[in-house]
C-alpha cells in the first residue's frame, strides 16, 4: 500500500512537473551520450551563452520580452554565439554578413527545418511547408507557391489589392474604430480570392473564424520550447515518454480540426467547379493539376491553406503594426501627408504607379517592416551538413538562427535604432526583392522576410499590400493617439506568444477633409457596382 501511495505520489509529481522531468531526464541522456560521442571539432563552436545546467536557455523562449536578450547577447558576444534548450543547439547570426553568406550563399545546406515531431509531424501532418525540412516535398510545393507568387503575378494581383483597399478605406471611413479589423479583413480577403475565388467582404464570417481557429493551433504547436518532444525530438518514439504525455493525440487532433478547415474549402471549391460556378482562380487550377505534379489531394489542399496562413496575418499585423509605429512619431504622420499633397494632390487617390514618386511611403513600409519583424525570436533555418564559419564549427542539424532583433537595430547601420523613422530610407532604391538578391549583406534592407532558398515566397504580394494600403492610409486620413489610452511602442505591446501581433489598441482616424472622403466614397461605390474581374490572370500548373 505504502509502495503503492509512493508510485502513485511519484506519478503526480511527474505529472505535475512534467517538463522539469522530462528536462531531468534528458539531462542525464545528454551526459551520457555526449561523454560516449565527443568531437573535437565542438571546441570551435561558437561562444555559449551560460545557462542553468541541463535547462540552459529552454526557459528564453517561453518569454515575451526576448528581443531585448537577444540583442545584450549579440553586443555582449559578437557576429556569432550559440545556446541550448534540451538538446538542441541554436546557433545566432547576428550580421547581415554571416547570414548572407550562410542562408544565401551556402543555401544548399542551410534550407532546412529542424525536427519537430509534434509541430510538423503530428499537428500537421508533414503538410506545412513552412515547418517542412528541406525534402522533395517541400521542393514540390514550393515550385508550386513559386508560379503562383512571381513578381508578375503579384503585379496582376493588383486588381485585387486595389479593389479591397478601396473597400478597407470605406471600412475605416463607417467604423474608424475597428481598423484592427478591417486591414485583418483585406489581407484575408485578397488571399481567399486568389486561392479559392471567393472575396471575405465581411470580417465577422464563418471562413474568417475558421482560419483564425487555425492560426491559433499553428501558435500554440509553433511556439519554441512549448512541446518538450520538440526540444528533444528523441523522445518521440521512447515509449516511457510517450505514457506520460499526450502530445500525440494532441497533435493528432489538431491536425484533424485544420485538415477539416482546409479540406472544407478545398471540397467547396471542387463543387463549384463542377457545377460551373466557380470563379477563376488558382486553387481552379491546382485541383485539375496537382497529380501530375506528383501531389496528393491532401497536399494539394493544404498549399491552398498555406497561402492563407502565410500570408494572411502576417500582412495584416504588419498594417497594423505601421498604424502603431507611425503614432510613436506623429512627425511621420505630417510628413507623409507633406509628401502625398504634393505628388499626388487632393483630386484622386494613390496608385500602385505612384509608388516610385513616393520615397517616404516606401520608408514607412521599410521601417515598419525594419522594427517589427513577425517574431519574437529570429528567422530560423537548420543546416543539414556539418560547416565552418570564421572558424566557429556549426554542427549538423543547429537551428541557425537570423537574429533580426541584433542585425536591425544596429546602431551604426540605423542610428536611434528604436524609432520609427522612415527618412532614414529616402536615399535607398531597391525594393524588398532587389534589397534580398544583392551581394553585400550589409545593404539589403531588412531581413523580415528571411532569406536564401526560404525566403518569404509572398514578398511581392505583401509589399504591394502594404504599400497601396499604408498610401491610401495616409492619403486619406489623419491619425492620433486617444486620450487616455495609452499605448505601448516597446516589445510589451504585443500579444502574448511568439509573433509580433499588437495588442488591440486604440487610434482615432479621422478623414482629412471633405474632399478626400467624397472621393473615398465615390471610387468605392463605383468599384462595387462594377465589380471585381480578374479572368485575365493565368495561373499555370
Ligand atoms: C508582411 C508580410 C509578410 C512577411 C513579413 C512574411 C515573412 C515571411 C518569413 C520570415 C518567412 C520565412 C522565411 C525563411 O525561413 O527564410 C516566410 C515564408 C513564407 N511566406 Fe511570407 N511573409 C509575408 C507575407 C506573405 C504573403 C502575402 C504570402 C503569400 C501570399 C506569403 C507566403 C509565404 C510562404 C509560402 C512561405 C514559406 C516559404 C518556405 O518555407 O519555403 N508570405 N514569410
Amino acid at each position: 500500500m505504502a509502495a503503492n501511495d509512493r508510485f502513485s505520489g511519484l506519478l503526480l509529481f511527474v505529472q505535475h512537473h512534467f517538463f522539469l522531468s522530462t528536462l531531468v531526464i534528458a539531462g542525464f541522456a545528454l551526459v551520457g551520450y555526449k561523454i560516449a560521442t565527443y568531437d573535437k571539432r565542438h571546441r570551435h563552436l561558437p561562444p555559449e551563452v551560460p545557462g542553468w545546467p541541463i535547462v540552459n536557455q529552454t526557459l528564453l523562449q517561453q518569454q515575451e520580452d526576448a528581443p531585448p536578450i537577444l540583442r545584450g547577447w549579440a553586443e555582449k558576444y559578437g557576429e556569432i554565439f550559440r545556446t541550448k534548450a534540451g538538446v538542441t543547439t541554436f546557433i545566432w547570426l547576428n550580421s547581415p554578413e554571416s547570414v548572407k553568406e550562410l542562408f544565401d550563399r551556402r543555401s544548399a545546406i542551410y534550407s532546412s527545418r529542424h525536427e519537430m515531431p509534434m509541430a510538423f509531424q503530428y499537428a500537421t501532418g508533414g503538410k506545412r511547408i513552412t515547418l517542412s525540412p528541406y525534402n522533395a516535398i517541400w521542393r514540390t510545393s514550393r515550385a508550386v507557391f513559386h508560379k503562383v507568387l512571381t513578381p508578375k503575378m503579384a503585379e496582376e494581383y493588383s486588381v485585387i489589392q486595389g479593389f479591397e483597399a478601396k473597400q478597407l478605406s470605406v471600412d475605416l471611413l463607417n467604423k474608424p474604430r475597428d481598423f484592427y479589423k478591417h486591414n485583418r479583413r483585406y489581407a484575408a480577403s485578397v488571399i481567399f480570392q486568389v486561392t479559392y475565388g471567393w472575396r471575405i467582404p465581411e470580417w465577422d464570417c464563418d471562413d474568417v473564424r475558421n482560419i483564425f481557429d487555425v492560426l491559433g493551433r499553428f501558435v500554440q504547436v509553433r511556439r519554441p520550447g512549448q512541446w518538450t518532444v520538440d526540444v528533444v525530438p528523441g523522445f518521440a518514439d521512447d515509449p516511457i515518454f510517450n505514457m506520460f504525455s499526450n502530445w500525440k493525440k494532441v497533435g493528432r487532433s489538431f491536425h484533424d480540426k485544420d485538415n477539416a478547415i482546409f479540406m472544407e474549402f478545398w471540397n467547396r471549391l471542387k463543387r463549384s467547379i463542377e457545377d460551373g460556378t466557380a470563379a477563376h482562380c488558382f486553387g481552379k487550377v491546382l485541383q485539375s493539376s496537382y497529380e501530375k505534379q506528383g501531389l496528393n489531394e491532401s497536399q494539394a489542399a493544404w498549399i491552398c491553406g498555406g497561402l492563407l496562413e502565410a500570408g494572411s496575418e502576417t500582412t495584416s499585423s504588419t498594417l497594423n503594426n505601421f498604424i502603431l509605429l507611425a503614432l510613436s512619431n506623429p512627425e511621420s504622420i505630417r510628413l507623409a501627408h507633406e509628401e502625398l499633397d504634393r505628388v499626388v494632390g487632393t483630386s484622386r487617390t494613390p496608385t500602385f504607379a505612384d509608388e516610385r514618386d513616393l520615397p517616404f511611403i516606401r520608408g514607412m513600409v521599410k521601417e515598419t517592416l525594419r522594427l517589427r519583424p513577425i517574431n519574437k525570436f529570429g528567422n530560423n533555418h537548420c543546416n543539414t551538413e556539418d560547416d565552418w564559419y570564421k572558424g566557429y564549427f556549426i554542427p549538423k542539424g543547429s537551428i541557425v538562427m537570423a537574429n533580426w532583433w541584433a542585425i536591425q537595430f544596429d546602431p551604426n547601420r540605423f542610428p536611434e535604432p528604436d524609432k520609427f523613422l522612415p527618412g532614414r530610407w529616402l536615399d535607398y532604391p531597391y525594393t524588398a526583392a532587389q534589397a534580398a538578391a544583392i551581394a553585400d549583406g550589409t545593404k539589403r534592407d531588412h531581413f523580415t522576410y528571411g532569406g536564401g532558398r526560404r525566403i518569404c515566397a509572398g514578398m511581392h504580394v505583401a509589399e504591394k499590400s502594404l504599400f497601396i494600403n499604408i498610401a491610401r492610409l495616409m492619403w486619406g486620413f489623419d491619425m492620433a493617439a486617444v486620450d487616455g489610452f495609452p499605448l505601448d511602442f516597446t516589445i510589451k505591446g504585443m500579444q502574448p506568444g511568439s509573433g509580433t501581433i499588437p495588442k488591440p489598441f486604440e487610434c482615432a482616424i479621422t478623414p482629412r477633409s471633405e474632399q478626400h472622403e467624397r472621393l473615398m466614397r465615390d471610387e468605392w461605390a463605383q468599384a462595387e457596382e462594377e465589380g471585381i474581374d480578374f479572368s485575365h490572370i493565368k495561373w499555370s500548373s
